[in-house]
């Protein structure tokens, strides 16, 4: 079997999405035959590595883990295809993957789950449908989620990231110094890898590919972290080119800050759109 599959959406007019059903990765999204996302040229994709771009899913876990692996297990397992691309009456194409708890998942998260992601791809967007199921009798869960989107840019310096004013944000480079955003555009010229708290649904960043814009728009993801690791992280990190950093940056809708918690017998949902405007 080999290490790494993919499953491919066809909207037709060369606007496709590739999901690895490692770590149900988004690996590709085309619009008009422009890609969208960022992939590394160093990207590892042997099945175990987490694919270093795309849209690699983080859960149970953001960041740093006493028990597993950094940002959790999701983006290093196979996934299911719970439900083959489908076209709907929309012309839209519809895929969902999912992943339940295994021998490995209950080694570092000792609970029973059952997560789905839905994807439907549309013309100009990308929407994301998340719901986690505990089918526990007793326990209570708590976890962190976070879509960590690695968006292709010409160059980074050049992108404007609306949203984020008057937010409280920690910041990773400085030890998680907690301050206050300022800007109501951020742009970004250094290493920078800040969790923003309460973000607002919806963020715009300029100068995306072909000088266009990108819209998220979020729900039930209270965070949004950015990051862009600049020249000398991206020198320490094996699976990552050392001159590619100007051309990603990563605006990630999360729920981190603070975990979900849930109780037994129910679900949390979230979602996102993408959408090139
Ligand atoms: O190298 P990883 O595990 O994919 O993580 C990349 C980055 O992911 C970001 O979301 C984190 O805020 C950073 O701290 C981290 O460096």
């Amino acid at each position: 079997m080999a290490a790494t599959s993919v499953v491919v959406l066809d909207r037709g007019n060369n606007t496709t999405c590739t999901i690895n059903l490692h770590g149900a990765t988004v690996v590709s999204w085309r619009v008009n035959n422009q890609e969208q996302l960022f992939v590394s040229k160093q990207a590892v994709f042997d099945g175990k590595k987490a694919i270093r771009g795309g849209i690699p899913f983080v859960f149970p876990q953001f960041g740093p883990w006493t028990f597993g692996p950094q940002h959790g297990f999701a983006r290093i397992v196979r996934w299911n295809l719970e439900k083959a691309p489908e076209r709907l009456a929309s012309g839209d194409v519809e895929a969902i993957f999912s992943i339940m708890d295994t021998d490995f998942t209950r080694s570092m998260w000792n609970y029973q789950f059952r997560l789905t992601y839905r994807l439907i791809l549309r013309e100009k967007e990308l929407h994301f449908n998340i719901a986690v199921f505990n089918p526990n009798k007793e326990l209570t869960f708590s976890f962190n989620m976070l879509l960590h989107t690695y968006f292709k840019v010409p160059d980074v310096r050049r992108c404007q990231i609306t949203g984020l004013q008057g937010c409280t944000f920690v910041d990773k480079t400085r030890d998680g110094a907690v301050y206050q955003e300022a800007r109501d555009i951020v742009t970004i010229g250094e290493w920078t890898d800040r969790v923003y708290q309460n973000t607002p649904q919806e963020h715009i960043i300029t100068n995306v590919v072909s000088g266009r814009k990108m819209r998220i728009q979020k729900y039930n993801f209270p965070d949004t972290v950015l990051w862009n690791p600049w020249a000398d992280q991206a020198k320490g990190m094996a699976d990552f080119g050392d001159d590619e950093y100007p051309n990603m940056v990563c605006v990630e809708s999360g729920h981190v800050s603070s975990p979900v918690i849930l109780i037994p017998g129910t679900a949390f949902e979230a979602s996102q759109i993408l959408q090139v405007m």
